[in-house]
């Protein structure tokens, strides 16, 4: 890579380049990476976005496929030197199945890897998650944990499953020979609760306080911990490793770093206030309006709710067993590791992050 690093002759691909954190990343690499050549947006549904970036100095290639179909994505992989493998199905709302979860979270990471060795792509960073580690089904907490932390890792929900199934196959195929005789290095990051620009859940939110005249209402004590990285610090960070992987493989290859910057620890819905309390809406309550136990029973009831619906139609609210046990409880990262491994530095301060994040909730509809 060092040679064609000095002619700009990097081809990079990305799957899953037109989702929430695939949109940073593409804008990231095309600011910040200069040795590319060749940027290769690989997602099932592109957005009309990227034909803005059709102009600028790098050849940017948008490839529709679903990275379930192996030769689709060995196809896009042939001649990249980096994969950067963000596509997934983020579904914890119980929309899509658990085959389908496993298909393309596991199954699609089987085959962007086997893509990589088949052509002879060395460099892989797979885009993994803070619900790897947890929070477990036990509820346990994990307070500012690093890399080493112990924690019993255990899962039923099967978007943790299928993303703990994932990294594990990421991390085992470094060392992998590929095509020509050279290794494959691996890596993975595992970002907590990203937020900012695009940020689906939050644009959700903030509808429904103003559904509700302004206001939302607290479910979740303050004391309970969650946290939060940038979306724009999170696509930095797969920048970073990118680049220095070839260099640092002996160091790099088959580690997972957790995905971290300046934001606060706070409780997810004190989190949310930082951004949706400067666009008009209030947060009711200093403590949770109402007992755990009513939460607990909605939650179950939107779940019988969601199974008796499903023959009519997809009821998919963001109250359900699963949501409200991450929610309650406390997972918060305090790691430098990404910094002792390859010097990563968050590119955005908690201010900077906050203020984009207000401005773009400014202009998200329906908003004062
Ligand atoms: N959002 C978060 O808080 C968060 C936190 C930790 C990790 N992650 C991980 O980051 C990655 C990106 O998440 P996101 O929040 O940007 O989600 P997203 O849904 O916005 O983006 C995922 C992208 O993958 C694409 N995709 C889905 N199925 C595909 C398929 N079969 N073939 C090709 N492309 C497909 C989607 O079209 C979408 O553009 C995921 O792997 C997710 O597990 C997200
Ligand atoms: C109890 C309700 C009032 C609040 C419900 C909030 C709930 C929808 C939120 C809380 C925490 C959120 C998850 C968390 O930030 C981290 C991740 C990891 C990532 O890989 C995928 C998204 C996910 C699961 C967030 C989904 C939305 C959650 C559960």
């Amino acid at each position: 890579m060092a040679d064609s690093a000095q002619t700009q002759e990097l081809v990079y691909l990305v799957t899953g380049g037109c989702g929430f954190l695939g949109e940073h990343v593409v804008r990231m690499l095309l600011q910040r990476e200069p040795r590319l050549r060749e940027l290769r947006i690989f997602d099932l549904h592109l957005g009309p976005w990227l034909e803005e970036l059709k102009t600028g100095p790098v050849q940017v290639t948008a490839i529709q496929g679903d990275v379930t179909q192996a030769h689709e994505v060995a196809a896009a992989v042939a001649g990249a030197h980096v994969v950067i493998h963000t596509a997934g199905l983020v579904d914890v709302f119980g929309k899509t199945s658990p085959e389908t979860i496993h298909e393309v979270n596991v199954q699609g990471t089987q085959n962007v890897i086997e893509a990589c060795v088949q052509t002879g792509t060395r460099f892989l960073i797979y885009t993994s998650s803070m619900e790897v580690v947890g929070p477990n089904i036990k509820g346990q907490p994990f307070y500012r944990g690093n890399e080493n932390t112990p924690y019993e890792a255990v899962h039923r929900h099967p978007y943790p499953c299928s993303k703990a199934l994932a990294e594990r196959l990421v991390l085992e195929a470094n060392g992998r020979e590929v095509l020509g005789g050279l290794p494959l290095v691996t890596c993975a990051l595992r970002p907590t609760g990203i937020y900012g620009e695009g940020h689906q859940i939050m644009r959700d939110f903030y509808h429904q306080g103003l559904r509700l005249g302004g206001r939302l209402f607290r479910a979740i004590p303050a004391s309970v911990e969650h946290g939060r990285v940038y979306v724009g610090n999170v696509a930095w960070m797969h920048v970073l490793v990118a680049r220095e992987l070839e260099h640092r493989a002996a160091l790099m290859g088959g580690q997972v770093y957790f995905c971290y910057d300046n934001s606060p620890y706070k409780s997810y819905e004190d989190f949310n206030m930082e951004f949706l309390g400067p666009c008009g809406l209030r947060l009711v309550g200093t403590r949770p309006l109402m007992p755990y136990w009513l939460l607990v029973l909605l939650a179950a009831l939107n779940t019988l709710l969601q199974w008796l619906l499903r023959p009519l139609m997809l009821y998919a609210p963001l109250l359900n067993p699963y949501t409200l046990a991450v929610a309650n409880t406390t997972f918060t990262v305090s790691t430098d590791k990404a910094r002792r491994h390859f010097g990563y530095e968050p590119l955005f301060s908690w201010e900077e992050s906050r203020t984009r994040t207000i401005r773009w909730v400014q202009t998200v509809e329906g908003s004062a």
